[in-house]
């Protein structure tokens, strides 16, 4: 397995499954994708979704009431006959098979493979065809993303080491802030490569920028240039 970021901004996703792992699954993709859930009975959570992820009834977006709901809920329960048509009616580029009915599920990873979408079975571990993915545990504090996977073998461990890593990267998407513009700015000042790397890596490793950065932005910003003018000076 090889693990990839996949953006799915503008594409729709299909969940057939609306239950308490259809509805995980749901919440797990971008803002920016079209999902649709297909179920003859919905979650609880999936039905707030589809009320607006913000909570704002209006939709998902700017609050005009105009943008259609961040997550449509479709009521029907396909038998594995039928699966095929949803997917052709919808045209998403993945399929998650979340249902509680193997033989749904297993219909439904046949029809995706069969069009060339990616598929993500949720009832099965270990060994899958090429397209059939799976979701990792992830942790986020954006821009940084970490996704974990322990292959299928135990999704309670993933969310165990999930949980983990939250602690650990706590911060980081600041610091991924503050070191991206530095590079930025000694790329432009035309210092030499190995000097600029030099700089970009004491920075993210030093505890007093993480610390600064706890108290701001600036006070990161402050401890970062004395580590970088240590650099430049020797
Ligand atoms: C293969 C995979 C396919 C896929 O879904 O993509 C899959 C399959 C299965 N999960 C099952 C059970 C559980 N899954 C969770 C939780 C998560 N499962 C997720 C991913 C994956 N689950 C993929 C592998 C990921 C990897 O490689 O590690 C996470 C990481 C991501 C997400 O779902 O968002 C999310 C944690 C998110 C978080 O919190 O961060 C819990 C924990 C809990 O509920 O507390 C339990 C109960 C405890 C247990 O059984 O371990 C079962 C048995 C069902 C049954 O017994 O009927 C199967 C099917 C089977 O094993 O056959
Ligand atoms: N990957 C994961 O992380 C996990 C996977 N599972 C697996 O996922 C499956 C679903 O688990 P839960 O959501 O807890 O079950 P659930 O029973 O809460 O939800 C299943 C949903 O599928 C719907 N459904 C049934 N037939 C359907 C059809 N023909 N078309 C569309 N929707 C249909 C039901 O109405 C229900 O809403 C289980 O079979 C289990 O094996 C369970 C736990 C975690």
């Amino acid at each position: 397995m090889t693990p990839l970021y996949h953006d799915f901004a503008g594409e729709t996703v299909v969940v057939f499954g609306g239950g308490s792992v259809g509805a995980r699954k749901a919440r797990g993709f971008d803002e920016a994708a079209r999902i649709v859930v297909i179920s003859p009975e919905f979650d609880e959570r999936l039905r707030s979704l589809a009320d607006g992820r913000d909570g704002n009834s209006d939709g998902n977006g700017d609050g005009d009431g105009n943008e259609a709901p961040a997550v449509e809920l479709v009521r029907a329960a396909p038998d594995a006959d039928a699966v095929g048509d949803w997917i052709d009616r919808f045209d998403p580029a993945i399929a998650v098979a979340a249902t509680d009915d193997a033989a749904v599920n297993a219909a439904v990873e046949a029809a995706a493979l069969d069009r060339g979408i990616l598929v993500n079975r949720t009832d099965v571990s270990g060994g899958r065809d090429p397209g059939s993915v799976v979701v990792p545990a992830t942790v986020e504090d954006d821009p940084v993303t970490v996704a974990l996977s322990t292959g299928g073998t135990s999704p309670a461990l993933a969310k165990a080491l999930r949980e983990r890593i939250e602690a650990e990267i706590e911060g980081a998407g600041e610091m991924a802030a503050l070191s991206g513009e530095i590079r930025e700015e000694l790329k432009s000042a035309g210092i030499d490569p190995e000097t600029r790397r030099e700089a970009v890596r004491r920075v993210v490793r030093s505890r007093g920028v993480w610390k600064g950065l706890q108290k701001g932005r600036s006070n990161g910003r402050q401890e970062a240039d004395t580590v970088i003018e240590e650099v430049l000076n020797r």
